[in-house]
């Protein structure tokens, strides 16, 4: 996993013990529904800056939705890396991503 989704994976885990009114990610986390909204909120932002065509904003609010999708993955209790498997298994090869692109890099 690439170490700054690692790194973030293991802030928004410690989060879990952290209080709502200390942290913008454990007040997601007492907030399902609201964590869920903010990523339908994030990918309607990112849909607009990519049909506006504006390189800045297409990179800021998709960092926006990864964020918003990785706290709801961390909810579920789910990693990061169970997704990039997923993408790993999509291109044929079991095991880890970091082996898939490594495979894939011709
Ligand atoms: N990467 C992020 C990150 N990206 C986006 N955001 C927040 O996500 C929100 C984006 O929503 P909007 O743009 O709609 O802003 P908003 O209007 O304030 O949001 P709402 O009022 O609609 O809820 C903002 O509040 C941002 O601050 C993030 N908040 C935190 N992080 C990381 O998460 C870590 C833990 O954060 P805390 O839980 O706050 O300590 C931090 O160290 C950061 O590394």
């Amino acid at each position: 996993m690439s170490d700054i989704l690692s790194q973030l994976a293991t802030i928004l885990e410690a989060r879990k013990s952290e209080s709502a009114e200390s942290s913008y990610v454990a007040s997601l986390y007492a907030r399902p529904d609201k964590m869920l909204e903010k990523i339908g909120e994030e990918a309607v932002e990112t849909i607009i800056a990519a049909k506006n065509g504006d390189r800045e904003q297409i990179i800021y609010e998709t960092a926006d939705l990864w964020f918003h999708t990785m706290v709801m993955l961390a909810q579920k209790g789910l990693s990061p890396d169970d997704v990039l498997n997923e993408l790993a298994r999509r291109f044929g090869v079991s095991g880890h991503a970091e082996k898939a692109s490594r495979t894939k890099t011709v």
